[in-house]
């Protein structure tokens, strides 16, 4: 069921990244939720109060973002998208300010880290971290900041009314942000997959987790992304959180009914459309009902 206008739960405001890639996934129509943490997106969700989350996963520069992978789990919504957003970064203040007078920088760590070679020029300002971009350049236009500038995307200026002193100051032209999408289970519609998000855990012996890796070799599955972490409180052991995209159907499928005899507590968080720059050729209709897999399938050993 498609819906018209889509609430969107993001962390942060207005012309933050996260709104950026909702209103990328979803088109203008999208209703953004604002919302403190990521925990309560997930939240919103739960409580019905949002239609699906875009969250942040991976940043190309600054890694995985481990505490969401932690949220996956926790909360079981599947994940029915993805989305790659290219980070573009300004330096931005109050109209009028120079950035001689300028004592303070703020933004996201993610979005100061992309610019370390910038400021590395200017040791002498002092850093301040935030939840997010845009609540940065807002509360320099709230608070009328003269000796701040904050580090967001152009959105971010034009909406509070910032001048952007210096264009483009990240250090990899190049660095994205992996975004999820997540929805209720009630709410995902039928589209064919070419990508998944797995995590389970392997026994702690010689070769276990190359074994379930081999078979997805075998399959000729692609593996695009693999992520441990450690589960609290149990020494030694580890949730592997893994993405694999496939050409046909059968081979993924082949591979799920073989690594179950291998793994404990596996569980599929979400098969999707692997978000391509180029759009891809259209993937073939698939019959197979895929509903029941988004509820835990676990085998405890
Ligand atoms: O702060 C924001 O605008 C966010 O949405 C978080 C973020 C920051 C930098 C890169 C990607 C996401």
């Amino acid at each position: 069921m498609k819906i018209e206008k889509p609430r969107v739960a993001i962390q942060g405001i207005r012309a933050s990244f996260h709104e950026e890639a909702g209103l990328r996934y979803f088109g203008e129509n999208a209703q953004m939720i604002e919302c403190n943490s990521f925990k309560q997106t997930f939240e919103k969700l739960k409580n019905r109060e949002a239609d699906y989350v875009v969250m942040a996963i991976e940043n190309s520069i600054a890694g995985s973002i481990l505490p969401n992978y932690t949220l996956l789990l926790d909360y079981g919504f599947p994940v029915v998208g993805e989305i790659y957003l290219p980070i573009q970064l300004h330096l931005m203040a109050l109209p009028g300010v120079k950035f001689e007078d300028v004592k303070y920088v703020t933004s996201h760590p993610i979005a100061l880290r992309q610019c370390v070679d910038f400021f590395d020029e200017y040791p002498h300002l002092k850093i301040i971290e935030s939840s997010d971009t845009a609540a940065c350049a807002k509360r320099i236009r709230d608070e009328q900041l003269t000796d701040t500038v904050a580090i967001a995307n152009s959105l971010a200026a034009t909406l509070y009314g910032l001048d952007v002193l210096e264009r483009r100051i990240e250090s990899n032209k190049r660095n994205f942000t992996r975004f999820l999408i997540l929805t209720h289970h009630d709410n995902m519609d039928k589209k064919p997959a070419n990508k998944a998000s797995l995590c389970f855990q392997v026994s702690n012996k010689v070769g276990a987790l190359a074994k379930v890796l081999n078979i997805f070799a075998e399959e000729g599955l692609n593996m695009s992304k693999i992520q441990s972490m450690p589960i609290l409180g149990k020494r030694n052991e580890y949730n592997f959180y893994v993405d694999v995209e496939w050409d046909e159907q059968k081979h993924y499928d082949n591979a799920i009914r073989q690594i179950l005899k291998y793994t404990q507590n596996f569980n599929i968080l979400g098969e999707y459309e692997r978000h391509d720059d180029e759009p891809s050729v259209a993937p073939k209709p698939q019959r197979i009902d895929r509903g029941r897999r988004y509820i835990n399938i676990r085998r405890n050993v």
